[in-house]
């Protein structure tokens, strides 16, 4: 037998198995490293983060994603060249980050990565009838397995895809193995670059259960901050969008798009909610000296009422009613107080962090590939009833040698 087929044989059949989730989302800030001990498999699957740390992406870094990111033209060598270099950049940053946590390489059974995602465009998105969903992570696993020899699953998203759906979002793997729970209607809700929540209703009969993109989270709020502030990348404590006013029509035009019709569960990224989508929006509102404050008012208040319309539509069409339900929040999205503030006075349930499940919320999607991870080594008998969630195991496997 191969020696690299006998070590997963071996890892397969251990009752604690220590795994690192990789995750770098689209906001492009950096790679979160979620070192956990993971037991059992499936509903019954238990983690324990035992580190975690995030690499901040240098400017380097982030202009040579961006030159491919969520675009249509793009110089093609540029992204062939990048597959392997952000493998080996986030090679590197494990390696470093195990020396920081003096733990030897030979410790560690796996490692779990998402890679970058340069593109994800389901068939809403390209419109292109014989061609399927379709999504893009870059960062190749052989590259992480051969220079940190640890074997490596990745590219988890395309199995995801090839079963019909549309590579995301795949929290709720995660969301419903750990927080499913009887008797309590939970809806986890991340807040990242674009947001998306998991409905997880008390009877957990999962075939209700679900997950779903609701539209941007981030994504336009950041960006518009660094369009009119250089020294700035977010809206920490949402300080600007206080100091404006919701602009009413602009706040139609923006939510005016076929996306918040289409019915759940649904996808979406950067590709759509990008400048451009934006200046549309003003130019529908003949808008052409918006103040700072108040765009990014009007676009914060965009973020919290799609995300509030979503979760009321998916309760709406339940045996259940919104006072019901627990929203336990994660994402930097959930650090913003207007977000927060007017989520709950459009949805009135109780609010929660994620960390109040005992999982660091800004580890959850590192956490998340190292669920997926241990589950297509050692588990893959647990099946959703419901076919808007594809029942398989995901990631591809590398070997160091
Ligand atoms: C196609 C794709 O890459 N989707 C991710 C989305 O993936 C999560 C793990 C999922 O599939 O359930 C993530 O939540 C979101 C957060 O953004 P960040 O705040 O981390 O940048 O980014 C992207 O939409």
């Amino acid at each position: 037998m191969n020696k690299n087929i006998e070590a997963l044989y071996q890892i397969a059949q251990k009752e604690t198995k220590r795994i690192i989730g990789l995750m770098s989302g689209t906001s492009l800030d950096g790679l979160d490293i979620a070192l956990c001990e993971i037991s059992g498999s499936g509903v019954n699957t238990n983690v324990k983060l035992a580190q975690f740390e995030t690499i901040s992406y240098s400017e380097e870094i982030k202009t040579e994603i961006r030159k491919v990111f969520a675009q249509k033209n793009i110089d093609f060598q540029h992204l062939v060249l990048l597959n392997e270099w952000i493998g080996l950049l986030h090679a590197e940053m494990v390696n470093e980050t195990l020396e920081k946590w003096n733990i030897p390489s030979s410790e560690i059974d796996l490692i779990a990565s998402h890679g970058q995602t340069v593109l994800h465009a389901p068939k809403f998105l390209h419109q292109q009838e014989k061609f399927p969903n379709a999504t893009l992570q870059i960062g190749d696993g052989d590259h992480i397995a051969v220079k940190t020899g640890i074997i490596t699953l990745s590219d988890f998203r395309q199995k995801h895809v090839a079963a019909g759906g549309e590579g995301a979002p795949l929290a709720v793997y995660g969301d419903y193995f750990l927080f499913g729970k009887e008797g309590e209607n939970r809806i986890m809700l991340n807040i990242g670059g674009i947001a998306n929540f998991t409905y997880l209703p008390s009877d957990i009969k999962n075939e209700d259960t679900f997950v779903t993109d609701t539209g941007t989270g981030n994504t336009l709020i950041d960006l518009f901050v660094k369009n009119y502030f250089f020294d700035k990348s977010y809206d920490k404590d949402a300080e600007i969008a206080k100091q404006g006013t919701v602009n009413q029509d602009l706040l139609v035009n923006l939510k005016d798009n076929a996306f918040f019709k289409k019915g759940f569960p649904k996808t979406i990224g950067q590709e759509l909610f990008n400048a451009e989508y934006v200046e549309l929006a003003l130019s529908k509102s003949n808008l052409t000296n918006i103040t700072a404050p108040d765009l990014l008012a009007t676009l914060t208040r965009f973020t919290a009422e799609t995300i509030a319309e979503a979760i009321l539509f998916a309760v709406e069409n339940s045996s259940y009613k919104i006072e019901d339900f627990k929203i336990y929040l994660s994402g930097g999205g959930a650090n913003n107080p207007l977000i927060v503030k007017w989520l709950k006075e459009l949805l009135p349930c109780s609010f929660f962090k994620s960390n109040d499940l005992g999982i660091n919320s800004d580890a959850k999607e590192a956490i998340l590939f190292a669920v997926l991870a241990n589950e297509t080594v050692a588990g893959g008998d647990f099946k959703f009833n419901s076919v808007k969630i594809p029942s398989v195991t995901m990631g591809k496997i590398s070997f160091p040698d």
